[in-house]
């Protein structure tokens, strides 16, 4: 399949891509060790060949993004390292959202009235705006449909924007309220890394006070969160930079700007036994209270994973 984003394709598929593309040097010529990529955005066929969006930094940083639930489901380092997961039990058919990557949770993040992470990761959103340059972005937006509305009867517009540059990810999701009544809602960016799961460190949430959904027991973070057996727990009022070593002596800082006030760690343990150990769900949320939007009201949230 030869569209098949190469994010996608096995590390080694993809080395020996990169060096093919590598341009050749007449013999005796002088050139630069680095060569910057050239920057770009191109829609393309990924996984089932539903619809994406790869793009390319100049600094070499690339992430893919699938319209199917608007979910980046890859990004990577200029050295090539990969930051994101997604599951080996993801499908691309449309039969339920894709499991991985960077999707959003939202009207709720759970549980509640309606189904667990709410609507908008399982539906189509559309490619609003590209915006070409150095540091390329994207916009998808997500209009209310009657699937939503038999949920959620609510008059709304969202909008993702997924900016790539300057060795970051950056995701925001915008909430405008387009009804004639406010409406609430709780939501998260619900990011699966790549990690090892026995050399996860979360550091940064010392202080916050803490929900253990799995025992129901409220909390203090005494120090540094390592996994050594299931994790669900939400952590309130979080400072807005989350630190996560992955293993290799690898980390991602995780910044939240805008309505983002929560974290929620989560890792399934054993009850994904073939691939819990190469994971962790590390999300910046609204889910202590419920966002409340005026009616012509809008809301703002993003995350920068560097
Ligand atoms: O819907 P997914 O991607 O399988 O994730 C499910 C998990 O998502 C986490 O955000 C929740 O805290 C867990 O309770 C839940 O089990």
């Amino acid at each position: 399949m030869a569209s098949v984003s190469a994010s996608l394709v096995a590390p080694a598929q993809r080395i020996a891509a990169r060096r093919q593309a590598r341009p050749t040097a007449a013999r005796g010529a002088r050139t630069p060790l680095r060569v910057a990529a050239a920057a770009s955005i191109a829609e393309i066929k990924g996984t089932g060949d539903l619809p994406a969006v790869k793009l390319t930094s100049a600094d070499g940083c690339t992430a893919t993004a699938y319209l199917f639930g608007g979910v980046v489901t890859s990004f990577t380092k200029p050295d090539g390292r990969e930051v994101l997961y997604v599951r080996p039990d993801a499908v691309f058919d449309k039969s339920k959202p894709i499991s991985g990557g960077l999707p959003h949770c939202w009207p709720q993040f759970g549980p509640g009235d309606i189904q667990v992470h709410g609507f908008a990761r399982n539906v189509d959103w559309e490619l609003t705006k590209k915006t070409e340059g150095s540091n390329p972005s994207i916009e998808m937006t997500l209009l209310p449909s009657d699937y939503s509305k038999k949920m959620w009867d609510k008059d709304f517009k969202v909008t993702q924007t997924i900016t790539l540059g300057d060795g970051k990810l950056k995701a925001t999701l915008k909430v405008w309220n387009t009804g004639e009544e406010a409406f609430t809602f709780t939501g998260s960016f619900h990011t699966y890394f790549a990690a090892d799961i026995d050399e996860v460190a979360v550091t940064g949430l010392k202080g916050c006070k803490s929900l253990d959904r799995l025992k129901d027991e409220a909390g203090t973070v005494a120090g540094a969160l390592t996994m050594s057996g299931p994790v669900d727990s939400c952590y309130y009022d979080v400072p807005s930079v989350v630190n996560l070593a992955v293993g290799g002596g690898n980390s991602v800082a995780i910044e939240s700007q805008g309505g983002w006030t929560d974290a929620v760690v989560w890792t399934p343990w054993t009850d994904m036994e073939a691939c819990y150990k190469e994971f962790v769900c590390v999300e910046n949320a609204a889910c202590k209270e419920p966002v409340s939007v005026a009616a012509g009201g809008e809301w703002e949230a993003s995350t920068i994973l560097a």
